[in-house]
């Protein structure tokens, strides 16, 4: 009982905090115009919706709260999930100003048909929510004018059946492995146009559920089977589905409108020309009321939700979790499942569970939001709840044994016992039945759910051009870093002054400059590694949710993620040998300088595809920078500077080093005329030591790719 109370207690911890979180939020909001915590929309699950009300999440991620996950958590092997909680709540056009009701952008209102999206308890005074026809058009009263209608694209309808679903875990130990029952048969469907609720309490399987029916777990461990159309799962729902989750990803330094117009145009059907899509973006921003705030940035936290009733609107087919609803927003939803430890403990329409519930036998003794009355069952928690008798003679017949806890009532075991046994006699094969039954939908409905091929929002071409200036945009602020330009111009004046107009006329002097040539080779080979190994583990989040909604090709994302960064990767170096060329007095012919120029800038592409593939393969910044540093020293040491009689068996190694072929490169462009060989090396034309380069420029990159082809998208 204690357990019980004490589960029942956090979640209204969650909620007290959620009302803190709003407050100050809103607080802040008025008050500043940064989006944070609250003020942006959102694109999750790589689609955009409107909504007419609010919904807030605050932040957990699964792994917090339940035990038993490996590594980043999730299900199974590697998945990660995460978990979307927020409020849905009126809001007022005060809340709309200071960026409110940002977080309803979501998932389908550019004409997705299918969301599931997470909920987070919504505070009893400020949950509501109005359903809407698709006729009605909501009002902003306050504001004293009707807001414009949506225009939204025709939804494809999803009638998603589960039947029996289950799925295990295998946890392994250091001596054994067991396998934990996560989902023990969950039976259930949804309609378009409806909405069912998952609730229970903490790690009774709701997130992984989700995942399951939002296609976001194809494991083979799950059993029993999910169609969407009575057809299974295929790759063209991928872009069908809208996946909120809990901590959504966003490009912090995009503003709202950006980050909606990108969305718009990789995501809407390619029939809809730029133009169109643009204005749906505005159309989204309008409707959420975020004109305000459509050129603040995003920033680095940010809310998001979803109104129930304006999915509803658009025909789609919701799905979500939620903790603790208030009893309003309990009675929007259509549908409702209980979970208890995995077990379905209801599964029917949300207005009939009470009158089910009585009909067992356990009605509240006392006035219950039938939110927290149905948490309090599935927790087993039964103090102010009426048990039927059966439940009572077991108390009485096993005394104080397994059945009974200190005050007379049966142990959350016994209820949940009960509850699962209860469900599954009077309800579960009923409801098998019906599920039995062939849908009567349009061939053509099913066919486009049984079509393998994806949809692509854009062409290639056009995929790549919009993430390359998105990301052009995302980083502009690294771009003109004034830190990364002043480190860069304050390095090349300290080597300008100590090899102040240095010569190459004797070979005291020809050392001296080599040293310089070399150091430029390590500088230009070393900073590119450590900037591009956070590239992707950066991007992970934000590529995987996009990518696993179709938003683009993995091979237009990565060629605009690499050749984005190039223009401030030429500039520079073009900066730091300006000053360095110069003051040291290198070779003077316009020639030597731009060839100086072309090898410093093959190092630099070489040495980021090694950072690329490094950061690419293992994903974990610690692992990737620890690699590289022992990398980039290797091949440093074996550059051909510090050492020259190497020893046979490993000499091979400075034919990897990008250092040693840059500086065979520089030597030879500032000394080709004066000598064959300086300082130990040999110069001779230098078509090997740039085919090497280019070779690593491609080869690297190429294998960072095939690392991200094979990572696991959730
Ligand atoms: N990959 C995994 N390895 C081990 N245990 C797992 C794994 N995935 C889920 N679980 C366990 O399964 C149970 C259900 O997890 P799930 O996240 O689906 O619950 P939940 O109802 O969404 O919980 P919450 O409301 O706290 O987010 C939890 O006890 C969790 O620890």
């Amino acid at each position: 009982m204690e357990k019980a109370n004490s589960t029942s207690g956090l979640i209204r911890t969650k909620s007290d905090q959620l009302v803190e979180t709003i407050a100050a939020a809103l607080g802040a909001m008025r008050s500043s115009s940064p989006v944070s915590s609250g003020e942006a929309a959102a694109t999750s699950g790589g689609g955009l919706e409107s909504s007419g009300g609010l919904s807030r999440k605050s932040s957990r991620r699964l792994t917090a709260a339940s035990p038993g996950r490996s590594g980043g958590g999730g299900v199974g092997k590697n998945t990660h999930i995460r978990k979307s909680r927020s409020a849905q709540m009126k809001f007022d056009v005060d809340d709309l100003n200071s960026g409110a009701a940002l977080s309803r952008a979501s998932s389908a209102s550019l004409g997705f048909s299918f969301s599931f999206t997470g909920f987070t308890v919504p505070p009893d005074e400020i949950s509501d929510m109005k359903s809407y026809s698709d006729e009605e058009i909501p009002e902003d009263l306050e504001a004293g004018r009707q807001k414009k209608k949506l225009q939204t694209e025709p939804t494809l309808p999803i009638y998603l059946k589960f039947t029996d679903v289950t799925y295990k875990v295998v946890l392994k130990g250091i001596t054994s492995t067991v396998e934990r029952d996560i989902l023990n048969g969950i039976t259930g469907c949804v309609d378009p146009g409806e909405v069912l609720a998952l609730m229970g309490p903490s790690g009774s399987g709701k997130t992984t559920l989700l995942s399951l029916l939002g296609g976001r777990v194809r494991d083979p461990t799950h059993g029993g089977s999910i169609t969407y159309n009575d057809q299974p799962y295929s790759k063209s729902l991928k872009s069908r589905i809208g996946f909120v989750t809990q901590d959504d990803v966003l490009f912090p330094h995009l503003t709202v409108k950006e980050t909606l117009t990108y969305a718009a145009r990789l995501r809407l059907p390619r029939r809809l020309t730029k133009e169109e899509k643009d204005q749906r973006a505005t159309d989204v921003i309008y409707e959420l009321g975020l004109e305000s705030c459509q050129d603040t940035m995003i920033g680095g936290s940010f809310v998001r939700g979803v109104s129930g009733g304006e999915r509803k609107r658009a025909g789609k087919t919701v799905i979500t979790t939620i903790h603790q609803p208030s009893s309003r927003l309990f009675l929007k939803f259509d549908k409702l499942i209980l979970l208890g430890k995995g077990s379905l403990l209801y599964f029917g329409r949300a207005s009939e569970a009470m009158v089910y519930f009585a009909s067992i036998g356990c009605s509240p003794l006392i006035a219950m939001n039938p939110a927290e009355f149905m948490l309090d069952l599935a927790n087993g928690n039964v103090t102010d709840i009426s048990v039927p008798s059966e439940l009572e003679d077991k108390v009485q017949l096993m005394g104080n044994s397994r059945a009974e806890t200190k005050n007379g009532k049966p142990t959350p075991a016994v209820v949940q016992e009960y509850l699962v046994e209860a469900y599954e006699t009077k309800v579960a094969e009923n409801e098998k039945k019906k599920l039995r039954t062939p849908l009567a939908v349009d061939e053509e409905i099913k066919s486009k759910i049984c079509s393998s091929k994806r949809e692509w929002g854009a062409s290639w071409c056009e995929q790549y051009s919009i993430l390359f200036w998105r990301g052009l945009k995302e980083r502009r602020h690294d771009y003109f870093s004034w830190l990364r330009i002043t480190q860069v111009l304050a390095t090349a004046t300290i080597l300008g002054l100590l090899w102040w107009q240095s010569g190459s006329n004797n070979p005291n002097e020809l050392q001296d400059q080599a040293g310089l040539l070399f150091f430029i080779a390590v500088f230009w080979g070393f900073f590119p590694v450590f900037t591009a190994i956070f590239t992707f583990p950066q991007e992970r989040a934000m590529l995987s949710k996009e990518r696993a909604a179709d938003m683009y090709r993995l091979s237009a994302y990565f060629m605009a993620r690499t050749t984005s960064d190039l223009p401030l990767d030429l500039i520079l170096p073009v900066l730091f040998l300006l000053v360095v060329y110069f003051m040291a007095g290198l070779r003077m012919n316009v020639g030597s300088f731009f060839l100086t120029i072309v090898t410093v800038f093959l190092c630099i592409i070489a040495a980021q595809g090694l950072g690329l593939a490094i950061g690419a393969t293992l994903m974990d910044l610690k692992r990737a920078t620890t690699l590289a540093s022992v990398t980039v020293m290797t091949f440093m040491l074996a550059g051909g500077f510090f050492v020259k009689n190497v020893p046979v068996f490993i000499s091979w190694l400075r034919f990897l080093s990008f250092n040693y072929h840059t500086y065979k490169l520089l030597l030879k462009v500032q000394y080709q005329h004066i000598s064959h060989s300086i300082n130990g090396v040999k110069i001779d034309n230098g078509y090997k030591e740039i085919g090497v380069l280019v070779a690593m420029v491609i080869g690297y990159r190429f294998l960072a790719y095939l690392s991200l082809r094979r990572m696991k998208l959730h």
